[in-house]
């Protein structure tokens, strides 16, 4: 069992300026030191008197006095020019190799709108994020199904929860799924389906087909913003001989999960992305209680059941897991309150505890026992059915020989009452055909010896 610090870590990843932040002169409100692992926020002072702080106000920002920087340490601090790969051995790496060991783990990405969630858990084709290369070193370690270390099973699932409703992104019909008590203090999706998956490439193929459905609208900020919480699990069952004749199972869970983002309400948007943006403001408000009960000394209820969100991620969040949060910033100016409220977050969330430990004796719970259940009872019955087979075999084999050999006496009989017929028929003939002779001779008036001829007697 681990226990303490090591298993509820967290990051800040803060994200380069896009392309379309750096004309407008914004000035980057925040620096990460990537060796002292701190994020330093220089609040943005306007020049001139402005009503507010957006897009039109570039360029009227002055450096901040001293007196008005905050620098906030992480576990894990990543930069603007930190790659995917950097993210991945940093944030996750670690974990994934614990999950393909039994422990659960978890990542959860989480942040304002456009701060680079998405880009971090998902990625992009040409930089892919967590979620392919966690996929990538799953099926390197576990190598084969039938590894020397034993056996692996993997299964995935993908859910989204919008406006705090739950569905099943790889299954469209199973929308507003209720989440149910598994008896052991732990909670699951009810008909979320669960698909088996063989290599990284089958599990790219399921992310794409489930994201395809992920609600995602056009904001003032992001063109393809995530309106839904989304969580991607897998799941790795690994099972090996128990020295009993039977199969002693561990059992890991890989929570990969994309927040929604938070944002201010925007009173001029349409009345849907209103609601979306209220839904998601409440979930994360949430998210944030639970997360201030569990770092506050003393408090025991930890309000778990008040969202979907947080009901779900209970293991992750002050339970049995490892877990790794990344909040993501943008660096400009223009989200500096923003960063602000994260960068806080993100600091209270250090003081997380978990507790994680290996799941083993999951031999009931586990796909790959029932597999092999239903293996042994296949081959089984193969064996019932190759040995049915043989006796089969034989017995028609001796019928087909009987057979042949009636067929040949019959034959036999056949040829011999042929040629008898044969024999029997050119007696006839010849017979015919020597009366026909003696007639006709007859015919032509042979005289008989010793008396007249029939005809001369009648004339
Ligand atoms: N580290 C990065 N390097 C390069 N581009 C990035 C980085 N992080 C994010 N981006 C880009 O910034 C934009 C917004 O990122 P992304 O969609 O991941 O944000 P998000 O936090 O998931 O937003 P939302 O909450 O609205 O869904 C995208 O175009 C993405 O490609």
């Amino acid at each position: 069992m681990c226990e303490g610090r090591e298993n509820f870590k967290v990051a800040v990843r803060v994200r380069p300026r896009l392309p379309n932040e750096v004309p407008s002169g914004f000035l980057q409100c925040v620096e990460a030191d990537l060796v002292h692992n701190t994020v330093v926020a220089n609040k943005p002072i306007l020049k001139k008197a402005s009503s507010r702080i957006g897009i039109d106000d570039f360029g009227e920002f002055v450096r901040p006095e001293p007196s008005q920087t905050q620098s906030f340490t992480y576990d894990v601090v990543l930069g603007k020019d930190s790659s995917q790969q950097d993210v991945f051995l940093r944030c996750a790496s670690d974990i994934v190799k614990s999950v393909i060991n039994g422990y659960n783990g978890s990542i959860i990405a989480s942040g304002q709108t456009s701060s680079g969630k998405t880009y971090t858990i998902a990625g992009t084709k040409e930089e892919p994020g967590i979620i392919p290369r966690a996929a990538q070193i799953i099926f390197s370690q576990i190598g084969s199904y039938s590894n020397p270390a034993g056996q692996y099973l993997v299964r995935t699932s993908y859910l989204q929860i919008y406006n705090e409703k739950i569905s099943d992104l790889l299954e469209p019909s199973r929308e507003n799924l209720k989440i149910r008590e598994d008896g052991c203090g732990g909670v699951f999706v009810e008909t979320l389906s669960e698909h088996v998956v063989r290599d990284a490439e089958e599990i790219m193929a399921l992310i794409k087909r489930g994201t395809r459905l992920r609600a995602t609208n056009v904001t003032r900020m992001n063109k393809e913003s995530s309106r839904s919480h989304a969580v991607f699990t897998i799941i790795i069952e690994h099972g090996k001989d128990d020295g009993h004749g039977g199969m002693a199972v561990t059992i890991g869970k890989l929570r990969l999960v994309d927040l929604a983002g938070s944002e201010r309400l925007d009173v001029d948007a349409e009345s849907k992305l209103q609601e979306e943006t209220k839904n998601i403001n409440v979930s994360l408000h949430n998210f944030t209680k639970v997360v201030t009960a569990l770092t506050t000394p003393g408090v025991k209820y930890i309000p778990y059941r008040d969202s979907k969100l947080t009901r779900i991620l209970q293991d992750c969040l002050g339970g049995n897991c490892k877990t790794t949060m990344i909040a993501t910033i943008a660096p400009t100016s223009e989200c500096y309150i923003e960063t602000i409220n994260t960068l806080k977050f993100a600091k209270r969330a250090k003081n997380i505890r978990n507790i994680a430990q290996v799941n083993e004796d999951m031999s009931e719970k586990a796909l790959i026992s029932s597999y092999q259940s239903e293996i042994k009872r296949l081959k089984l019955q193969l064996q019932e059915r190759s040995s049915g087979t043989d006796i089969d075999y034989i017995k028609l084999l001796q019928e087909r020989q009987e057979e042949q050999r009636e067929k040949e006496e019959v034959k036999t009989k056949l040829e011999m009452q042929q040629k008898l017929a044969d024999e029997a028929q050119a007696e006839k003939t010849k017979l015919i055909s020597r009366i026909r002779e003696l007639e006709d001779k007859s015919l032509c008036g042979l005289s008989v010896p010793g008396g007249a001829s029939k005809r001369g007697a009648s004339w």
